[in-house]
Parts: C-alpha cells; sequence; structure tokens
C-alpha cells in the first residue's frame, strides 16, 4: 500500500517549496506535483519536513538509585505526539561491566519502541576489556559514538587519562566522542560545602553546578579532543561560556559541536526559588536552568551555526522520585521530560518568535544531527530513498502543554502552561501513521535500531589534517658530536 502527503510545502534544511510525497514499503519513492497513491494525507496549509531526531535521550535508565520513568514504550510514543521520528539513547555499563554485555541490556529495554532508535555507548570506566570492545561496538554494532561524563563522581565519572585513551581510541575507529561537560570535581566540592552550611533544597543544586564548571570542562575536553586527534561533541550545552569555548573552538577549524536543550532555551534558574519544594525540585537536572543571558547566548549560537542541534536529555523522574532528595539536595535524581515538547516548543519560541527560519528548526531538530551521527539522508532528509520518517506540521494548530494528556509517564510537565503554536498534523515512522490530529496510533515494537557507519566525512578530513601536521623528527645530515 503506497501513501500520498498532498497539497503541503516541503521545508527542508535548505530548500521551501510544494510538492506531493509519495511513500511506500517505509521510504519517500516520488517527490513531485499530481501524484497518487492509496492512502491520501492531507496536508493543505501544512509544512512536510523530516520527522524530528532527538540524539539525547535516557530511557528506562539506572540512576541515583533509581530509574527514569519513561521507557522505550512511553517515550518513543511521546516522540511521534511531538513530531520525534528517532531517538538516540545512551547504553550505560555499570562499574566494571563491559560495553557488549550493557548494549545486550539496552537491546532488550528497546524491543518496545514505536519509533526508530539508535544508541552512544557510554565509556564509564577504561580497561584493556573496554579498549577491545570499542571495535566491535563500532564494527559489528553500528556505534559510532561514544559518551563521557566529567561530572557525577563516584558514579559514571572518568578522569582525563581516561577520557584522552578513550578519545585516541575513537579517532583510530573513526568514532565521535560525547560528553557531558562539568567538573566534577568542583561540583563535589561545592555540594559538601553547601550541604555543610545547612543549604539542602533544590536551589543549592544549582548554586553547586555554576557556568565555571560547564565552561571549564567544555574547555578540557575540547583542548584533550584537539590533542586525540578527533571531532568532538557536547551535550546539553547550558551557558555562555561553554558555548563561547564552543564557538572559539571552531572558529579556529576545530571541529566541535554544542547542542542545547529545549529547557535550557526556554526555561530559566527562577524555577529554583518557586517556593514549592516539589516544583523547583522537578527541575533538577545537569547542567541546571540558568539565566536570560545565557538563553540570548543559545540562541544567538543556534542562529549563527556555532550550536548545532536542539535536544531534550528526556530523563523523567515522578515527584515520588524526585523526593528521595527531601533534605539533601545531591540526592535528588537528575533529569527532566521533553520529548513530546522540543518541536512544538521550539517552533514556537524559535520560528514564532522570529529567532530561526523554519528551514533552520529542521536542520537543528534533524538534518544537522543525522549528518554528525551518520545516518543521513537516510534519515533528517525529504529525498527519494529516504525513510519516510515525516512530520506534517500545522503551523496553526495550537495547544497548552499539561501533565494531564501528556504521553509521559510522570505525573507533571515542567512546561506545563505553555501555550505552544505549531503541531504535528500527522507523524510518519517509517511510512506508518503513528499520530493523527492529536490521537496516537502507532504501533509497540514497529521502531529497528539504526546502525551508524564510522569515519564521517568531518572525522576523515580531520585525521588527514592531524596525519599532515604530526610532529615529525627533523633528519638532519650533519649532527655535531656530543658536548660531553
Ligand atoms: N541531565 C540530567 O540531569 N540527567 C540525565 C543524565 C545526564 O545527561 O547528565
Ligand atoms: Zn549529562
Ligand atoms: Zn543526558
Amino acid at each position: 500500500m503506497s501513501t500520498i502527503i498532498k497539497n503541503g510545502t516541503i521545508v527542508t534544511a535548505d530548500l521551501t517549496y510544494k510538492a506531493d510525497v509519495l511513500v511506500e514499503g517505509g521510504k519517500i519513492v516520488e517527490i513531485g506535483q499530481g501524484l497518487l497513491g492509496d492512502e491520501v494525507l492531507d496536508a493543505s496549509g501544512c509544512f512536510v519536513m523530516p520527522g524530528g531526531i532527538d540524539p539525547h535521550t535516557h530511557l528506562e535508565m539506572p540512576f541515583m538509585g533509581t530509574y527514569s520513568s519513561d521507557d522505550f514504550e512511553s517515550g518513543t510514543r511521546a516522540a511521534l505526539s511531538g513530531g520525534t521520528t528517532m531517538v538516540v539513547d545512551f547504553a550505560l555499563p555499570s562499574p566494571e561491566q563491559g560495553l557488549l554485555d550493557a548494549l545486550q541490556m539496552w537491546d532488550n529495554k528497546s524491543t518496545r519502541a514505536h519509533c526508530d532508535y539508535s544508541f552512544h555507548m557510554a565509556i564509564t570506566w577504561w580497561s584493556e576489556q573496554v579498549f577491545d570492545e570499542m571495535e566491535t561496538v563500532v564494527r559489528e554494532r553500528g556505534i559510532n559514538t561514544f559518551k563521557h561524563f566529567m561530572a557525577y563522581k563516584g558514579a559514571l565519572m572518568v578522569n582525563d587519562d581516561e577520557m584522552y585513551a578513550s578519545f585516541k581510541r575513537c579517532a583510530e575507529l573513526g568514532a565521535l566522542p560525547l560528553v557531558h561537560a562539568e567538573n566534577g570535581d568542583v561540583v563535589a566540592e561545592l555540594q559538601r560545602k553547601l550541604m555543610e552550611e545547612g543549604n539542602d533544597g533544590p536551589e543549592a543544586h544549582a548554586f553547586s553546578r555554576p557556568p565555571q564548571v560547564e565552561g571549564e570542562a567544555t574547555n578540557r575536553a575540547i583542548m584533550i579532543a584537539d590533542m586525540a586527534g578527533v571531532p568532538l561533541y557536547v551535550v546539553h550545552t547550558s551557558c555562555e561560556e561553554a558555548h563561547e569555548a564552543i564557538r572559539r573552538a571552531r572558529m579556529q577549524g576545530k571541529r566541535v559541536y554544542g547542542e542545547p536543550l529545549i529547557q535550557h532555551l526556554t526555561l530559566d534558574d527562577s524555577e529554583y526559588a518557586h517556593p514549592d519544594w516539589d516544583h523547583a525540585a522537578r527541575r533538577v537536572m545537569s547542567p541546571p536552568f540558568r539565566n536570560k543571558q545565557h538563553q540570548d547566548s543559545l540562541w544567538a549560537g543556534l542562529q549563527s551555526g556555532s550550536l548545532s542541534v536542539v535536544a531534550t536529555d528526556h530523563c523523567a523522574f515522578t515527584t515520588e522520585q524526585k523526593r528521595y532528595g527531601v533534605g539533601d539536595f545531591t540526592k535528588i535524581p537528575n533529569g527532566t521530560g521533553g520529548l513530546e515538547d522540543r518541536m512544538p516548543m521550539l517552533w514556537t519560541y524559535g520560528v514564532g518568535t522570529g529567532r530561526l527560519t523554519p528551514n533552520e528548526f529542521v536542520a537543528v531538530t534533524s538534518t544537522n544531527i543525522a549528518k554528525i551521527l551518520n545516518c543521513y539522508p537516510k534519515k533528517g532528509a525529504v529525498l527519494v530513498g529516504a525513510d519516510a520518517d515525516l512530520v506534517v506540521w500545522d503551523p496553526e494548530k495550537e495547544k497548552v502543554i499539561s501533565a494531564e494528556n501528556q504521553q509521559s509517564e510522570i505525573d507533571y510537565n515542567v512546561f506545563e502552561g505553555k501555550k505552544v503554536k505549531g503541531l504535528p498534523r500527522y507523524t510518519l515512522t517509517r511510512g506508518r501513521v503513528a499520530v493523527e490530529d492529536g490521537a496516537f496510533k502507532g504501533q509497540e515494537g514497529h521502531g529497528e535500531f539504526v546502525k551508524r557507519e564510522p569515519s564521517t566525512p568531518v572525522a576523515k578530513a580531520l585525521s588527514t589534517w592531524k596525519e599532515l601536521t604530526a610532529p615529525r623528527k627533523v633528519e638532519r645530515s650533519g649532527i655535531p658530536a656530543s658536548g660531553v
């Protein structure tokens, strides 16, 4: 059976034009005028865009003594409802656990996914086994990204020597390292001091993670990546200090990407001053929300291209889970949700305000990350031969975000009460209509794992450059006799 999307305006990262899109066998098979198909989807007044790709989710993640509450079923249901058609989650080995062992666990979790997905592999400890298994992860399992936590001391954090070793291994394998950039040692010390002073509420979470800890770690990771000869992707860039380091690196020709979150773009640190403990604790995440100046910096980065991708870091905990940290803010599970709201919020606050063009919206929600992760144009494109992961976007459709009618399993929404204008009329996952006018029609288990090859053009170019400019011994003919 074929599906035809009629009367819409196609919006990609670089083009806007009117055409019909014919879909068959899960792929786009024709783009043109007056096409015919079995099932007709009317896109009058709508934009037909590549479905969103969220490269940063934590579904059913074991963290801080509990598990994040959205799993691959509810998480991908939320994703599709908001126009996102692919998520990339993190496989996290526990201490001393092998990478392949951890991957098996994430394979098992992901069988219920409604939409396509991929994994980043986390490097949470270092050994010869990890070094060896990285090759299998890349060459056999189709994962070309490795995540490093510079924070969460005593848990997920890796030290500089481990990070440098892993980055060098990434360079050899043509893989891309990712970093959570916060100075974990300084955070741990600030947490200790704040608690000692009786500062135990959720607002102290933000005090313990000032922009400097992020700026320092971002710059350190950039320099370590440069010395290892590998590109770098910095997740959840939240402040000017980190953005500045990324901007400067890019201006110097370093291959560095920054990823702000929709939460940091649209919510600020006044949330932590809320008199209701639950309200503030529900917004505890790392890095924390920042002030308006930092938000302006992030928006400017998206406009100028110094920041590349908007993600969510969807890691949802219920109010009950957040209350593990009553009396000790360091025990509040870190994380917020956003999978269902990323696209409508970014459209409303980005395109709706004139900060982004519709083409830039497509670039930062889908196409850029598809290229960075090396799954373009299978994903992130409206092209013949691409997967029919599409969103028919109605720029006039409105709603007020509320936990009452969200897909996520948690009991609140950090965007509660925000009015959004711009929502999916249809979301298609590999040609299957999963969302129609707010009604969810997806199929559990429809999602497939997306394999990603190593050695992107950028990784190849950088390794060529590093090889060309590597230190070389100077061959001399007349070496003087030793002075001793
Ligand atoms: N961001 C956050 O607070 N929780 C999820 C884990 C991480 O990405 O650091
Ligand atoms: Zn993180
Ligand atoms: Zn994360």
